[in-house]
């Protein structure tokens, strides 16, 4: 058992349900134990600012789903709840991304761990960070010294 922690995100529709339901549908997963859920926060868009504010936050879930197997099940997730991938970095009801798992690193074409733009992202880091203060990320760097890189990207907890 590993334990991981997923970045849940959405700024159509009804925000806040859509993350709940998420939840619902991940605990429903024998396969997976949701342990803690950080504070929700209202974000401002990233990478692509031309949409809607997000409400973002992190689950930390204990799982004996490989890498593969756990993407494969957030990605049923998020087609369940009516995710249409239309334009890359756009609009979504959910989007739910593998931050960490456990220690490892892994780099194939359609997954990468720790996510690859993690560290850019105060909507990753804030709730990441209220989850766990202190995190070393597998390559040494430090959440808070990361925190304070990514300070002028608006958000706040709802
Ligand atoms: N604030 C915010 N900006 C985002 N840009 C993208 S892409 N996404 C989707 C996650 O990759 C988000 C997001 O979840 N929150």
């Amino acid at each position: 058992m590993e334990i991981t922690y997923l970045s849940l995100g959405s700024n159509i529709g009804n925000r806040q349900q859509h993350i709940a339901a998420a939840l619902k549908k991940m605990s429903e997963n024998n396969r997976i134990t949701i342990l803690r859920v950080a504070p929700i926060y209202e974000t401002a868009p990233w990478g692509n600012e031309n949409q809607d504010w997000f409400l973002n936050t992190v689950a930390e879930i204990e799982t004996s789903l490989t890498p593969q197997e756990l993407l494969e099940q957030l990605s049923n997730i998020e087609t369940a709840l009516g995710r249409t991938r239309e334009q890359h970095w756009g609009p979504r009801t959910i989007d739910l991304d593998i931050l960490l798992y456990g220690q490892e690193q892994i780099n194939l074409p359609n997954l990468q761990i720790p996510h690859p733009r993690m560290t850019q992202r105060a909507f990753v880091l804030a709730p990441l960070a209220d989850l766990c203060p202190d995190m070393i990320l597998p390559d040494g760097q430090n959440i808070n010294t990361l925190l304070k890189k990514v300070a002028t990207q608006e958000l706040k907890k709802i």
